[in-house]
């Protein structure tokens, strides 16, 4: 049995927590947790931090005592310079709850790129469980969409650096401008993509503690996540009624099935693919065609099978990439919203001369 931690920062990240916690709860009433057991069947902590109260109160399927609320009014604005003393100042208190919950084999932390409190508290967080524990620590980070502003994308830049430098064992990609092919306003969307990287997150966890008939394990997640970039995503599809296997494989390798936009066959480093399902779904010889298909443009490719008697195929995809051109035409829109926001804060400056202008009058009076 898996010792696993799971960290939702921010508000971004609470909800994804929430989603998982629902899912493991059975995802039915908000009152499940207070009387159901999770049905991981690893030993599965999670903890929403916050600073906004409000948001952790949102929360419907997180239990009170997984919830860290870091006073600082209604969250840190965006701004991850503040979000970062903001941290530093609570880092004990956040890392002595953490510790509280004993030893793991593998940890989580989930936020958004571009907020300011889930994005500044992530780096931190990680580099500080990395120098005190040695099991491995996967940052799941949801880029912004494009349109949010210059705040939003210039924090979705610095912050992905600064995981990567963390020394977190790899980063898996989540992009919510990618995903609002979904449709649907903003909420309900939020709560479509959250639905699916949960949905993703739980096969992952219960394929790696699985007895499976051709076996995956940690060990193999390790080293996916170690090949490539340092950057990864994640593909899921589950077959429609009278879907083959191959044909499932195939659209949880496409853009139906990813969390991020890439060419699987030219992006891609290494891969980890889970199929489960009923037996009689199970065509060895399309699974190992797909299989070698794949492994002949990533390279490496780890198979698993998990056979649930009378469940439709699910298929996942564990993705490493060592290339990634949407990842590169971010950082470009990223750039171009830095400068926009220096020489919005040169002309703020300049404006400084008006109240200089303002000042000629002080201590006069008018005269008339
Ligand atoms: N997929 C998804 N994205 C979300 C959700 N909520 C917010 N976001 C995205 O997250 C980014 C904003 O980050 P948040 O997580 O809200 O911010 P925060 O970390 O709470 O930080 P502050 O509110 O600034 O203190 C934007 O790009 C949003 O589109 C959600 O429920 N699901």
């Amino acid at each position: 049995m898996l010792n696993i931690l799971i960290v939702g920062n921010g508000q971004c990240g609470n909800r994804i927590l929430d989603a998982i916690n629902k899912e493991a709860f059975g995802g039915k009433s908000k009152f499940a947790k207070f009387y159901s057991q999770q049905k991981y069947k690893s030993k599965v902590e999670t903890i929403a931090i916050n600073t906004a109260i409000n948001d952790l109160k949102e929360l419907s399927f997180t239990k009170a005592k997984d919830r860290i609320h870091i006073p600082h009014l209604h969250g840190v604005g965006a701004n991850r310079t503040l979000g970062k003393s903001v941290f530093e100042d609570n880092k004990s208190h956040i890392m002595r709850n953490i510790e509280e919950r004993g030893n793991f084999d593998v940890g989580f932390v989930i936020t958004s790129a571009s907020g300011g409190t889930g994005s500044s508290f992530t780096p931190p967080l990680i580099k500080e469980i990395k120098e005190k524990h040695d099991f491995p620590v996967y940052a799941v980070v949801v880029l912004p969409f494009r349109e949010e502003g210059t705040l939003y994308l210039q924090n979705a830049a610095f912050c992905l650096k600064e995981i990567r430098d963390s020394g977190v064992d790899g980063i898996i990609l989540a992009d919510n401008q990618f995903l609002k092919q979904i449709g649907g306003n903003v909420q309900s969307a939020y709560n479509t993509i959250n639905d699916m990287i949960a949905r993703r997150i739980l096969f992952l966890l219960d394929a790696l503690d699985s007895e499976m008939m051709m076996v995956t394990d940690l060990g193999d997640f390790k080293t996916v996540m170690s090949g490539g970039a340092g950057l990864a995503t994640i593909g899921f599809y589950e077959a429609e009624k009278g879907m083959n296997i191959k044909t499932t494989i195939q659209k949880a390798l496409s853009p139906n099935g990813l969390l991020f936009s890439t060419d699987v066959y030219k992006e891609g480093s290494r891969a980890m693919v889970i199929i489960k399902g009923d037996k009689s779904y199970l065509s060895i010889d399309e699974i190992s065609s797909e299989v070698e298909k794949l492994s002949s443009s990533v390279g490496h490719v780890f198979k698993g099978i998990i056979v649930r008697k009378g469940e439709a195929p699910q298929v996942l995809v564990v993705l490493t990439l060592e290339a990634a051109e949407e990842l590169e035409n971010l950082y470009s829109v990223a750039v171009d919203a830095i400068h926009q926001e220096r020489e919005k804060k040169t002309r703020i400056e300049e404006q400084k001369e008006i109240d200089k202008a303002f000042s000629k009058i002080d201590g006069l009076e008018p005269n008339y």
